[in-house]
């Protein structure tokens, strides 16, 4: 604003000057308007945007005669900047401050040059001070801070120019939220882990020294209080950037419940939809190959192992292969067959095969809580499935209570808690790199006293090596069996069904560890490679009760044989 006050002053001159020659030449009526021109030739040069501004500072520069030699330097960045714009200031400070300095001295010349005009020249002085107050600013980078510290010395684009720093702070406080939930998890795990954890003779002695545990150090790290535990996370979740719609601007940045029309969204697609969409580069390839094993081809024993090649590498396993040869020569060998007869036997043997395994999840209330231990390799879904799982049960009624069991990664303690604010349970968690041991106990302590029907206990999936993680589920389930000899009563495993075989030998493991007793196939909705799970299926033939289809809260759908064999040999 000083810059476009003194842009001002000078356009001024240069008016009167030209104005006066006119007035020379006819000095009649012009006369009188030369004494208007003032006002009003400001009005016009100094660009209809900002009348009001540059005509006050008009009288504050006559008071302030003084300082000559600065005036130069002032007067030339404003002229240069074009019309005077508070939004053109915070782009002066970004650039390098000595330069707006240089160039003002040559400008400076020409505009002395008007004569008439300086006595208001000194007007400009008053304006150095503000520059330099700009120049400490320009140093960083990026600082809208710089235009801040101009503004408070104009009284009138304060207002126009609040608004637009209101966002950048909001939006800022809340993406820092986020990424601290995120990326720093692995960074974090070796920080905080000097941080109070729990005594590691709990980890020997299991039996002694976690009754004392509860009471002594972990005790205290224990939050049981979801509003306590839940309020930050509430914010990061809930608070996405203020979309399109109105907001009203109180302790926070609110969106108005009526400004949201909800964009019409393409309808969501069904489970199976996406499931099958999940499973369509597996059944396509599946396809594909079928359609080329049999191409003009009769069923013989060539056409037989072309097919049992083909089932095997779409991750069926050998022996849910041999079942679609087997049963296909059984009918129709020697004779012609088109690869959707193919297909639609497949689909058939896959369903005799996941069919006994498609089970629903049974709680028995009269544990209480009934206690729900989830391993699986890391990444592969835990707490996302403990969320869906969580908010099934509560929207039945049931009362949950999570335990954040996975200390090894920050992100996933604040994950579950999340989860346990969106499903109103409450969360127990402690410090990153305590003992997830002492922390099942304790929080199933914690579920008996509150009286809750269901404990679910997350875990970690990735631990030093593969002997300390083993070592710690063993715990887990030991200290949660001295409360309850039958604890944990259910044992869930997911298994990322974009993985292929080595799925397999997670089940194997985690359930000789743990002791598994049922599996969730999550990310179906992804690339899945859907075959694998048949071969799981096949081999150890643990229940499947759920298959997560999205990250949301309702993507876990209970597992239906029918629907899956379908999606996967494409006669869905
Ligand atoms: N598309 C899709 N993504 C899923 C599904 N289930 C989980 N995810 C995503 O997979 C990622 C890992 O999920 P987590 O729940 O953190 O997995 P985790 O096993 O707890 O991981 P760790 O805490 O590292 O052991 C997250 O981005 C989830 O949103 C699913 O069914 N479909």
């Amino acid at each position: 604003m000083a810059f476009d006050f003194i842009k001002k002053v000078f356009s001024f001159g240069r008016k009167e000057a030209v104005e006066e020659k006119p007035d020379e030449a006819a000095p009649l009526p012009p006369l009188n308007f030369d004494a208007l021109k003032p006002a009003e030739e400001g009005k016009s040069e100094s660009a209809p945007s900002e009348p009001a501004p540059e005509i006050q500072p008009q009288p504050v520069p006559e008071t302030q005669p003084a300082p000559p030699p600065e005036q130069p330097v002032t007067p030339e960045p404003q002229p240069q900047e074009s019309p005077a714009k508070p939004q053109e200031i915070p782009p002066e400070p970004v650039g390098p401050e000595p330069e707006p300095a240089k160039p003002e001295p040559p400008e400076v010349p020409p505009a002395p040059a008007h004569r008439p005009e300086k006595p208001e020249i000194p007007a400009p002085a008053p304006e150095l001070p503000k520059p330099p107050a700009e120049v400490p600013a320009p140093s960083p980078q990026e600082e809208p801070a710089a235009p801040p510290v101009e503004i408070p010395a104009e009284p009138e684009q304060v207002p126009a120019e609040v608004p637009g720093e209101a966002p950048p702070s909001t939006s800022l406080l809340r993406e820092g939220d986020a990424e601290d939930a995120d990326t720093p998890a692995e960074a974090l795990a070796p920080d905080t882990s000097h941080e109070e954890e729990s005594e590691p003779a709990a980890i020997d002695e299991i039996g002694q020294d976690i009754p004392a545990a509860p009471a002594g150090a972990i005790q205290p790290q224990v939050e049981l209080e979801p509003a306590a535990i839940t309020q930050p996370p509430v914010e990061i979740v809930s608070d996405p950037k203020p979309a399109a719609g109105k907001v009203t601007v109180t302790k926070k940045v609110e969106e108005k419940a009526e400004a949201q029309p909800a964009p019409a969204e393409a309808p969501r697609k069904s489970w199976f939809q996406r499931m099958r969409e999940g499973l369509a580069r597996s059944s396509r390839e599946l396809s594909g190959n079928i359609a080329g094993v049999f191409t003009k081809r009769k069923l013989d024993e060539e056409t037989l192992q072309d097919l049992e090649d083909v089932l095997i590498r779409a991750d069926l396993g050998v022996e849910t292969a041999l079942r679609v040869t087997d049963a296909l020569a059984a009918s129709r060998y020697g004779k012609d067959v088109s690869d959707a007869e193919v297909r639609a036997v497949m689909a058939t043997e896959v369903e005799k095969v996941l069919g006994p395994v498609a089970k629903p999840l049974e709680l028995d209330l009269s544990h209480k809580p009934h206690v729900i231990l989830v391993v699986g390799v890391n990444g592969t879904g835990k707490t996302t499935t403990i969320g869906k799982l969580a908010a099934k049960l509560t929207e039945g009624g049931l009362s949950v209570m999570l335990a954040a069991g996975d200390t090894f990664r920050a992100a996933a303690i604040e994950q579950l808690k999340i989860w346990g604010e969106r499903t109103k349970s409450p969360v127990i968690a402690t410090k990153l790199g305590a003992d997830a041991a002492g922390l099942a106990y304790d929080a199933f302590e914690q579920a008996k006293a509150a009286g809750s029907d269901v404990l679910i206990v997350d875990t970690a999936g990735r631990l030093q090596n593969k002997a300390e993680l083993m070592a710690e589920l063993e715990k887990i389930v030991r200290v949660l069996g001295k409360l309850d000899p039958e604890a944990p009563h259910t044992v869930l495993q997911t298994v990322d069904a974009t993985t292929g075989q080595n799925a397999l030998n997670q089940v194997e493991i985690f359930r000789n560890v743990a002791g598994v007793n049922g599996l969730v196939m999550t990310k179906l909705d992804g690339t899945a490679r859907g075959g694998i799970l048949v071969a799981i299926a096949a081999r150890h033939k643990l229940p499947v009760y759920f298959i997560g289809v999205g990250e949301g809260v309702e993507d876990l759908e209970p597992f239906s044989a029918g629907d899956f064999a379908k999606a996967i040999a494409g006669t869905g």
